[in-house]
């Protein structure tokens, strides 16, 4: 799988993070990003052009498109379909289009009113955060990441194990699943969290009271639930308009428990408040963490660190120092880590609890991933 030539149109956090790790995992791979704005400048592929993650940057889809063999639809989901069309006279036959939208029931019905089924393999890299852009984009955060695949049956089988064995070597985790499954699935858990967490933080903006006392005391734990309401506006925007029915129909089972728990409530209804807890709790903890099974153990041991020059060298010379190879290393940005932390993989779990263990004895604040 060398020698790829890979297009992506839209290129911040998520399309920027996959080209950063194809050029990092295959040896010779070109990569041309499409630049949208003819005649202004464009600091994200500036960017990438100067650190070596893009080879090309084109501005004429029509000249630089037609030797891709993989492209990568990477803007927002409305957005990915407008390209579709243009592309279709655009690429060679043997061309794989992919996207990574969050959506993928409308642009495989777009693809199916384009004839363009031999071609398109929908994506979703489950990965990513609240942030945006290029200059927010790692390599990392495919890792160990579930990757959605959502191939129709009309796609040759050598197109989606290219795809397959791509997502593999970028480090996610490759998932095929049925596009309108993939919508519901989605909806339940990644599109109404998402409302529910912008409409918590609208609860407090419209009760506070002028002395902004809500806002002052929100720094732990409601800053710890509602951190993706600080994502893209036009990407969420997106996914309501397109993946619609799916996110009504979780918003409504959403509503029905809390008008039960509101019940509850003006009830005093102790068992039922008891159960309702005890038995989100035990659901909560039972969600798995790791991929059991499905890829190779990964040890890793990730530390909040103070933003000051050399702060990384000093931990990595603490491990070399004692004999610790570090396998990875880099700092990530997600849900569960708000501010950001450094995260350093290790090569097996006696080297991952040594690190943990030096780690703090040096007063580091070391988080263990369950
Ligand atoms: N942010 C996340 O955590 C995840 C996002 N996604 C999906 O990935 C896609 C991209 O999201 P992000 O990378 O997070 O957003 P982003 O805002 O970081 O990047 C989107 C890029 O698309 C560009 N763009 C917008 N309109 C364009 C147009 N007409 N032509 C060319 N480029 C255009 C923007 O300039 C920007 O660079 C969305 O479809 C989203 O649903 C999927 C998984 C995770
Ligand atoms: O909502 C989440 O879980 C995130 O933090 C990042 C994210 C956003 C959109 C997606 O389609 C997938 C992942």
């Amino acid at each position: 799988m060398e020698d790829v030539t890979a297009g992506f149109i839209g290129f911040g956090l998520i399309g920027g993070s996959i080209a950063r790790a194809m050029k990092l995992r295959f040896e010779n791979t070109n990569i041309i990003a499409f630049n949208y704005y003819k005649d202004r400048a464009n600091t994200n592929l500036d960017m990438a052009l100067e650190d070596g993650t893009i080879d090309l940057i084109s501005t004429d889809l029509a000249k630089d498109f037609r030797q891709c063999d993989i492209i990568f639809l990477c803007c927002p989901v409305l957005t990915n379909i407008q390209y579709l069309q243009e592309l279709k006279n655009i690429i060679k036959p043997t061309c794989i289009i992919t996207d990574v939208g969050s959506v993928k029931g409308n642009i495989h019905k777009a693809v199916q009113e384009l004839n363009m089924n031999p071609y398109f393999i929908g994506g979703h890299p489950m990965a990513g955060s609240e942030k945006t852009g290029y200059a927010n984009s790692n390599a990392i955060i495919l890792e160990n990441a579930y990757y959605i695949l959502t191939p129709s049956d009309q796609i040759e089988q050598h197109k989606i194990d290219f795809l397959y064995n791509l997502v593999k070597r970028i480090g996610s985790i490759p998932l095929i699943i049925d596009a309108n499954e993939h919508d519901d699935v989605v909806a339940a858990i990644s599109h109404v969290p998402h409302l529910i967490a912008s409409s918590l933080v609208t609860m407090v903006k419209e009760s506070d009271d002028p002395d902004e006392k809500m806002r002052l005391l929100a720094a732990g734990g409601f800053k710890d639930i509602t951190r993706i309401a600080s994502s893209s506006p036009i990407m969420w925007q997106n996914i309501c308009l397109t993946n619609t029915e799916s996110i009504r129909k979780f918003l409504e089972c959403y509503i029905s428990t809390l008008t039960r728990i509101n019940r509850a409530l003006s009830d005093c209804d102790e068992t039922y408040l008891y159960d309702f807890f005890e038995s989100a709790r035990e659901y909560r903890d039972n969600i798995p963490t790791k991929k059991v099974g499905m890829l190779k153990q990964v040890y890793e041991v990730y530390l909040d660190i103070f933003d000051e020059t050399g702060a990384i060298a000093t931990i990595a010379t603490i491990l070399a120092s004692n004999n610790i190879s570090i396998k990875n290393i880099g700092i990530i940005h997600n849900r569960e880590f708000e501010e950001g932390v450094l995260r350093i993989e290790l090569y097996d779990e006696e080297s991952s609890m040594k690190a943990v263990t030096l780690l703090e004895k040096y007063r580091y604040t070391v988080y263990a991933r369950k």
